[in-house]
């Protein structure tokens, strides 16, 4: 049986060990020691309320956890993930390393897979994306997700490895479709809630989603993605799931930022960082990203959201 170590012990990491734990050996490692005492004794994560930690998961903030894993699954947020694989390139050298996280770094304007392989150039980098809030995972609730690996065959077999009755992985070899899509979705969501939040409309929701995503393939198809990953889960199926619902921290924010008021501090938004990092990429590129970068100047609060919505209706009229 492989050793699974779930690395982040937030919403999400806690999600995918508990889904993953029982037919499987499985660790949660988080870097917090008190807390990952506490989540060892309460059997349960203050950011997953109301879904208890199986018996068998093991809990745990010992980095000796990282070495011994014969997989990872990476949860951190994307703005840490370098800091993290800094802190641990000993331990998880030569190892394959899934990418969880959505979003680019803002410093280097990389996505995930390129971190790690900058970061640790003996490890094999994987992506697992795709809709899904942790709530419905831990809960067990079906869900179908993208596993992106550049290797078929290691592909073929960890894809068995991390599916199970409920949670169906879909495979592809795109790493940089499938890392790109789950990004550039935060970003769009973001619009949509300061669209619904800022009293525009469904009407404009709808088209802000619908341009928005015209921009996420543009983008990834520049940096090398494969279109049917981008209408795949990893891109539409989680911008339709995250511009849609209440349930997604982005577009929370994004409502907040409609409506002028300020967001729950400490509450991961990865799309906030990201916008300004595709904003980035995209004039290094000379790639047209209205949407984003309308987004990049709401999140740095140099326009209000009347101000976006009126500098996208100037704009030229052109073919669809
Ligand atoms: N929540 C969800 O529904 C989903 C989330 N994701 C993605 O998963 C990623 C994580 O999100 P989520 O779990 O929700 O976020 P949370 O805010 O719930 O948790 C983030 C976790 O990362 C840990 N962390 C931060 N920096 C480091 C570091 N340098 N080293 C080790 N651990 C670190 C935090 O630890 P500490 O508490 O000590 O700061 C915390 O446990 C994001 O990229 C998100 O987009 C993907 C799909 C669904
Ligand atoms: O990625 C997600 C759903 O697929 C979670 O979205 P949020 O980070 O916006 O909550």
């Amino acid at each position: 049986m492989s050793g699974i170590v779930v690395a982040g012990a937030g919403a999400f990491g806690t999600a995918l060990a508990v889904a993953l734990s029982g037919t499987r050996e499985v660790t949660l490692w988080g870097r917090d020691g008190p807390a990952m005492a506490r989540l060892s004794g309460t059997r349960s994560n203050p950011r997953l309320l109301a879904v208890p930690l199986p018996p068998a998961l093991d809990v745990t903030s010992d980095p000796a956890a990282l070495e011994r894993a014969d997989i990872l699954l990476l949860a951190v947020p994307a703005q840490a993930l370098r800091g993290f694989l800094a802190d641990h390139a000993e331990a998880l050298a030569e190892k394959p390393l899934v990418a969880c996280g959505k979003g680019i770094d803002l410093e280097t304007l990389e996505g995930p897979t390129a971190v790690i392989a900058h970061a640790i150039p003996s490890a094999r980098p994987l992506v697992l994306t795709g809709p899904s809030f942790a709530a419905d995972i831990a809960r067990g609730l079906p869900t179908a997700l993208t596993l992106a690996c550049a290797d078929p065959e290691e592909g073929t077999r960890l894809q068995a490895l991390l599916s199970t009755p409920v949670l169906r992985l879909y495979r592809t070899t795109d790493l940089v479709g499938a890392e790109l899509g789950g990004a550039l979705k935060n970003v769009v969501a973001i619009a949509c809630g300061a669209c619904l939040g800022g009293g525009f409309g469904e009407s404009a929701r709808a088209a802000l989603l619908t341009r928005g995503f015209a921009e996420m393939r543009r983008l990834a198809l520049v940096c090398g993605a494969e279109d049917g990953t981008l209408m795949g889960l990893s891109g539409l199926g989680d911008l339709v799931l995250t511009a849609m619902s209440e349930g997604s921290r982005n577009y929370r924010y994004g409502l907040h930022l409609g409506r002028g008021e300020s967001f729950e501090p400490g509450v991961t938004v990865e799309g906030a960082a990201t916008a300004l990092a595709a904003a980035r990429l995209g004039q290094r590129l000379g790639i047209d990203l209205p949407v984003t970068d309308a987004v990049a100047a709401l999140v740095e609060g140099h326009i209000d959201v009347g101000s976006a919505v009126r500098a996208l209706l100037d704009r030229p009229l052109k073919a669809e």
